[in-house]
């Protein structure tokens, strides 16, 4: 009877890299619950606004007791329905095999297999057999895989640092396996620094250039020696020698910009942070609650709370340094009535199975028309809606409930009414989802961020107003304040920068700017509510409650019980769709006693009575001027593009980092994290293009030497001056194109210098259709606003597009 909306995650049918599993561990002891400087109040039902918060808020966690799971009969949810990618695991593992032929092996009792692994990584073949080297070699490729990299080629960073002389072939093939050896010789034992002379010693010396090659890859790219061990914190905080590599100022101090900041320093740049708030975390915020008496207490997530996914989860792996055993969310959920009855379980199953063959039903639809869906593009909420009357789907009162609630729990995953979400690409980074356990850390993730703050250069209080940047570097406006630097990551949240509450000067481009109107920032809200005592059951994570009123389906439709984790009974309601919306214009009062209502219509007629609580505190982040909503999403019109378009970089002076800059992980707090390790990483190369041509500017242009010119030996257009490179991986009238015009630099013809723009392929094609190169000059300048730079100053999305158009032309099949 039982089903679960979730398919196996991607690493299941060989081991999962075992560190970053997390089970419940009733072994595992905690911190005793200590007290905090925080005021509160018996019956203090708050308000969570954009609270000038103490930064010591944050200290005396408490520590929480992790409960074994007896798992019992209701049914098994989860956050976010996936689709299945089952294909993923053996077509990996079999073409890994295939870039390794086997061979004969020179041993005497070895058999015939593995040889270029055993060329490579000489020594297992000491320890172990050629069978074991093999399941070795393919556990590490999982290892990778579960942290983001692609089986058998090269992501687009690694070809934008050049990982290999030449892209394919065998000398990438055997990278691949170095890196992956590496990635996961660190992650099995993450609170080490893991040296190249510790690779080297499982590599064969003539592969040297190889390790160096992926060490100092992984390394500055933040997938190896990252996070907060004591050991690495010591080998990172230790001052280097050279001369910083230039400053950067941060904006916001989120996750986003705490890992950010953090590496930066360790590349060497000197770093100063802005922050808005009076405490670190943005949108992580753990709130310690208790009675006036503090004989309960409990640490309240009121943002970013579960770890969604632990396998190859950056945050999975700073809890793990720390030494804190991560719970489980079980997925056990029972569903109420409004009567306080339990859902009948047949009529729970069947109705969830509809739920998720209306989803397939789209998904085949959006398959159908996947050439015309960006013109076609309608709400997810709108096509699930015409499936559900053609199909007469939960048309009974009862199941209509029951169907409300899973799209409640779809509004809750995106933070947004159905009615808002792009039909196409609402789940365009399913494909990239974490796999495994959904995961609490106990004490909530408050934790993190303090050690991630910990010996930051932060400045609180500093809303930055505006950001000017140019040839010389940037100025940032913050607090009455003016800060210099050489460059500026800006980690504001999108509902920040839709609002344009921060000024850059010039403007930010137009294609960027329709990028922040076109994705959608959405909102979720919490209510949290600390009881004398835990009247619920220890045994479950979550429970679930249905509301008549289709409107409102969202109003504390879920609870996660966080007794097992916070240190005290605590419970969170949530808040989604447009009853989230609505909640904002309550009084806490009104709102906290409607969850008590809701609370005693399921245990009252069970017998079981319903304390009054200790504490309460509801959010409001939608009106919090530091965010203004919760996370984002893909809203109708939009697409999965809008975040690579949001992460591009301007003028090699401004960057971009959060969690709706990235396209694989938005909405998340890993996303978070690792679009602040990536954005690091881009600065550093920034950096280093620039020291190496201090005057790369618009009069050294002709000076300028460039690896593009080749590739436009063989252009999809020529017209005039002007060559085309379209984007290899995209039909799309819409995606990028690489422009070069060729323009007279001297009297001779033979003078010329290039220059160089990003298009869209269908613009290209209208300068095309024009007589001579003036007008197109005037249509690139005026009509599509697209400035020609010289080949260095082209923006992030120019390098990303450039390592797919030289991928593709250096391995054309
Ligand atoms: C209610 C809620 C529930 C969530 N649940 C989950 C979950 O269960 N799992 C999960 O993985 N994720 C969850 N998320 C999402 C996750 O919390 C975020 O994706 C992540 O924390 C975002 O980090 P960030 O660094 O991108 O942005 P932020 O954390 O918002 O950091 C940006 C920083 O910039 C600061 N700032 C803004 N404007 C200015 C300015 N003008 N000047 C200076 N500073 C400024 C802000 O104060 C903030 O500190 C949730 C979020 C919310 C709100």
């Amino acid at each position: 009877m039982e089903t679960t909306a979730t398919p196996p995650d991607i690493t299941t049918g060989l081991p999962p890299p075992t560190e970053d599993i997390a089970l419940p561990n009733p072994d595992v002891s905690h911190a005793d619950p200590k007290s905090s400087s925080e005021p509160t109040e018996l019956n203090d039902y708050t308000t969570e606004r954009s609270e000038p918060m103490e930064t010591n808020d944050f200290s005396n966690e408490p520590g929480a007791e992790p409960q074994a799971q007896p798992e019992s009969q209701p049914r098994k949810r989860r956050r976010r329905r996936k689709r299945i990618f089952t294909d993923m695991i053996s077509s990996t593992a079999s073409r890994l095999r295939v870039l390794r032929p086997h061979a004969k092996s020179s041993t005497a009792s070895a058999v015939d297999e593995d040889e270029d692994a055993d060329a490579l990584t000489g020594y297992l073949r000491k320890r172990r057999g050629p069978s074991d080297l093999s399941k070795e070699v393919d556990i590490e490729a999982l290892i990778a895989i579960s942290v983001g990299f692609p089986v058998d080629s090269l992501t687009e960073e690694e070809i934008e640092a050049n990982v290999v002389p030449q892209i394919g072939g065998t000398e990438q093939a055997n990278y691949i396996i170095v890196r992956n050896h590496i990635l996961a010789r660190w992650r099995s034992n993450v609170a080490v620094w893991l040296t190249r002379d510790h690779v080297l010693e499982s590599i064969r010396v003539e592969h040297k250039n190889l390790v160096n090659s992926a060490y100092n890859f992984l390394l500055h790219h933040g997938y190896i020696n990252f996070g907060i061990a004591p050991a690495i914190k010591d080998v990172k905080n230790k001052a280097s020698d050279e001369l910083p590599l230039g400053s950067v100022i941060v904006i916001g101090a989120g996750l986003s910009g705490l890992v950010a900041a953090r590496q930066l320093i360790f590349l060497g740049f000197k770093v100063v942070v802005l922050e808005g708030r009076a405490r670190p975390g943005g949108r992580v915020r753990t709130k310690r609650m208790s009675g006036s008496d503090d004989s309960v207490v409990g640490a309240a997530d009121l943002g970013g709370s579960v770890l969604t996914g632990i396998n190859g989860n950056p945050l999975g792996v700073l809890a793990r340094q720390l030494g804190w055993p991560l719970h489980k969310v079980r997925d056990i959920c029972p569903l109420y009535l409004p009567n306080g009855m339990m859902v009948n379980s047949d009529v729970d199953s069947k109705v969830e199975s509809s739920f998720n063959k209306l989803l397939d039903r789209v998904c085949k639809l959006r398959q159908g028309i996947m050439e015309e869906i960006r013109s076609v593009d309608i709400s997810l909420g709108t096509a699930l809606e015409a499936f559900r009357r053609v199909y007469k789907v939960a048309e009974e009162p009862l199941e209509r409930m029951l169907l409300d609630w899973h799209l409640a729990n779809l509004e809750y995953a995106n933070a947004t009414l159905l009615s808002n979400l792009s039909m196409a690409f609402w789940d365009q980074d399913d494909p990239y989802e974490m796999g495994g356990d959904h995961c609490f850390i106990p004490g909530g993730n408050g934790r993190l961020v303090r050690a991630l703050a910990e010996d930051l250069p932060i400045f609180y209080e500093r809303p930055v107003g505006c950001v000017r940047y140019g040839s010389d570097g940037v100025m940032v406006y913050a607090g009455g304040q003016e800060y210099q630097g050489d460059m500026v990551l800006c980690t504001a949240p999108l509902g920040v920068l839709k609002r344009g509450n921060i000024e850059f000067v010039p403007e930010l481009p137009q294609r960027k700017k329709d990028a922040i109107d076109r994705l959608g920032f959405g909102l979720l809200n919490k209510v949290a509510i600390l009881f004398p005592y835990d009247f619920w059951g220890g045994e479950i994570d979550t429970f679930g409650h249905l509301t008549e009123d289709p409107g409102m389906r969202g109003e504390f439709f879920l609870f996660y019980s966080y007794s097992a984790v916070a240190g005290g009974p605590l419970l969170i309601a949530l808040v989604a769709g447009e009853a989230a919306v609505k909640f904002e214009k309550n009084s806490p009062v009104e709102s906290v006693n409607r969850v008590l209502e809701i609370l005693k219509g399921i245990f009252s007629p069970k017998g079981i009575a319903v304390p009054d609580p200790v504490q309460a505190v509801c959010t409001r982040w939608g009106q919090d001027q530091f965010s203004y909503g919760s996370y984002s999403y893909v809203a109708v019109g939009a697409s999965g593009d809008d975040y690579d378009i949001l992460a591009e970089s301007v003028a090699d002076r401004v960057f971009f980092a959060g969690e709706a800059t990235n396209k694989q992980y938005p909405a998340t707090m890993h996303g978070a994290f690792l679009s602040g390790m990536r954005e690091a990483a881009h600065i550093m190369r920034v950096a280093r293009r620039r020291s190496v041509s201090p005057t790369a500017k618009v009069n050294a242009i002709n000076h300028e030497s460039n690896d593009v010119d080749p590739l436009f030996e063989s252009p999809d257009l020529a017209f005039g001056s002007f060559a085309v490179l379209f984007d290899p991986q995209s039909t799309d009238v819409e995606s990028n194109a690489l422009l070069r015009v060729a323009v007279m630099s001297g009297k001779s013809e033979v003078d010329h210098i290039h220059l160089f723009g990003l298009l869209q392929r269908k613009q290209a094609m209208e300068l095309n259709g024009l007589e001579d190169d003036v007008k197109r000059m005037e249509m690139l300048a005026h009509t599509f606003r697209v400035g020609l730079v010289g080949i260095n100053s082209l923006c992030n999305g120019a390098e990303s597009l450039i390592s797919r158009i030289k991928s593709v032309k250096s391995n054309p099949n």
